[in-house]
């Protein structure tokens, strides 16, 4: 059918209406004639990919990656970066009006500085490449690996140790996961922070030759290796198994943010895009009113808690995973900073112990795509606190919080692009307690 698309919709699609029925067009841009197929027909709405472009938008062009659509990691790779911005100034303005009733302003985009080559991490999957080890992306809402040659969003350095890594492997006759045997490769996760690059071999269960240490080590930039061991009964939504084991180099892995030195086991949590997340640290930074006491939670090694330091006379962070608690303690002793602290558990229960024994008047929170939970929510509404800095990287899970914590009120919005060719925007929100 032919359609004109009337606006951007949240995953980067186009939106256009027949007979009043909203229709999502994979592929398409505002302002767009397209000859689309609907591939699903639902109540409310219709999903369809575009087959031919009739008139195109100006802010099309044509994507630099060959395999963009069966990996759908770069959903935005066909819109130039111009449009990118627009889409995700549209889909954050969109939420907030639509689930918590703001209409305010909205500071601009802090632009991403390189729209290519800024993820510092990548998780990868090993699959059998014609008997030799192959490595790719799973295809989008499919368990089909997609072999990858090169991709344009991760660092160099991670696309130049992910060669070598092969073919070190491929050298030793490494083999891919398979459940028979319940032995292989499963997948290869990365982490790289000023051409240090820290790797993780997830497999089954089995050992890893010596040769093959000492061949990835030899690679230049790889400081720290470790083996995960998943047998095939493990959950496969984690991709880490329950065996860690550091097989060589150092431990941990560095990176140097706004002044602090941070270190980092594998399964602690960091932001994909460093120089970006710098920026938004700064944001928060900025926005920190001198306070009684400051809780940071869901903080991750603790950078913000530890940057915030100067603005209170006593600072705690909140993550939930302990290898991160364990890199935040680490990192403030390290710092030379004394009045930050660190807990570990889920963030709702622990803000209501922690507002017990000390005032609490300002709140930092980075909550995972799903956002603040009922428990959080509820610790928040008893709470005294005055400010709450909500960094978020999902805009419609951030609008529905914000609905729900009706005694603040917006102040100031900010958005920073940290992941160019992909629709997600990353946004810190200043929210103040209402007047009484
Ligand atoms: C988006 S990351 C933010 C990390 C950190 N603020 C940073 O800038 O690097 C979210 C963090 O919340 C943690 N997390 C997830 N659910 C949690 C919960 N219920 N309670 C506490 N922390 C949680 C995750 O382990 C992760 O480190």
């Amino acid at each position: 059918m032919k359609l004109k698309i009337k606006k951007w919709g949240i995953n980067g699609e186009g939106i256009a209406y027949y007979k009043k029925k909203p229709v999502f067009v994979m592929g398409a841009l505002p302002d767009e004639v397209v000859d689309a197929e609907v591939v699903e027909d639902r109540d409310r709405y219709l999903l369809a990919e575009t087959k031919k472009v009739l008139e195109a938008s100006p802010r099309r062009r044509k994507p630099m990656c060959g395999i963009w659509k069966e990996c759908g990691g770069c959903p935005l790779m066909h819109v130039d970066y111009k449009g990118q911005v627009r889409m995700k100034e549209a889909s954050l303005k969109e939420a907030l009006k639509k689930y918590a009733g703001y209409t305010g302003p909205i500071l601009p985009v802090l632009k991403n500085p390189d729209v290519l080559a800024y993820r510092n991490a990548c998780k990868l999957r090993f699959f059998n490449d014609d008997g030799k080890l192959g490595i790719g992306l799973y295809e989008k809402d499919s368990t089909h690996v997609v072999k990858m040659e090169r991709c344009l969003v991760h660092e160099k350095e991670l696309e130049r140790v992910r060669v070598d890594i092969l073919k070190v492997l491929n050298e030793h006759h490494a083999k891919a996961f398979s459940k028979r045997d319940d032995a292989g490769y499963r997948t290869l996760v990365m982490k790289s922070f000023d051409g240090k690059i820290q790797v993780v071999l997830v497999t089954g269960a089995q050992e890893i030759e010596p040769e093959v240490v000492q061949g990835i080590m030899a690679i230049e930039g790889v400081v720290s290796l470790w083996q995960s061991v998943k047998s095939r009964d493990e959950n496969e939504v984690d991709v880490f198994g329950k065996t860690m084991i550091h097989l060589a180099g150092e431990e941990k892995i560095e990176v140097q943010v706004c002044g602090l030195k941070l270190h980092l086991l594998p399964r602690s949590f960091f932001q994909l895009n460093t120089k970006q997340a710098q920026r938004l640290y700064e944001v928060v930074r900025e926005w920190t009113p001198k306070s009684k006491g400051i809780v940071e939670a869901y903080c991750g090694i603790g950078a913000m808690a530890l940057l915030v330091s100067g603005k209170a006379k006593e600072v705690v962070g909140i993550e939930s995973i302990a290898d991160a608690v364990v890199n935040a303690q680490e990192n403030a002793k390290q710092n030379g900073i004394e009045n930050v602290r660190f807990v570990c558990g889920d963030a709702g229960v622990e803000l209501k112990k922690i507002g017990q024994t000390m005032p609490v008047d300002t709140l930092i929170v980075d909550p995972p795509r799903s956002g603040l939970n009922a428990q959080m929510r509820e610790a928040i509404r008893e709470s005294k606190i005055e400010t709450i800095l909500y960094v978020s990287c999902n805009p419609s899970t951030l609008a529905k919080d914000i609905a729900d914590l009706k005694a603040y009120r917006i102040v100031k919005v900010q958005p920073v692009d940290m992941f160019s060719q992909t629709p997600h925007v990353e946004t810190v929100v200043l929210m103040s307690r209402k007047e009484k």
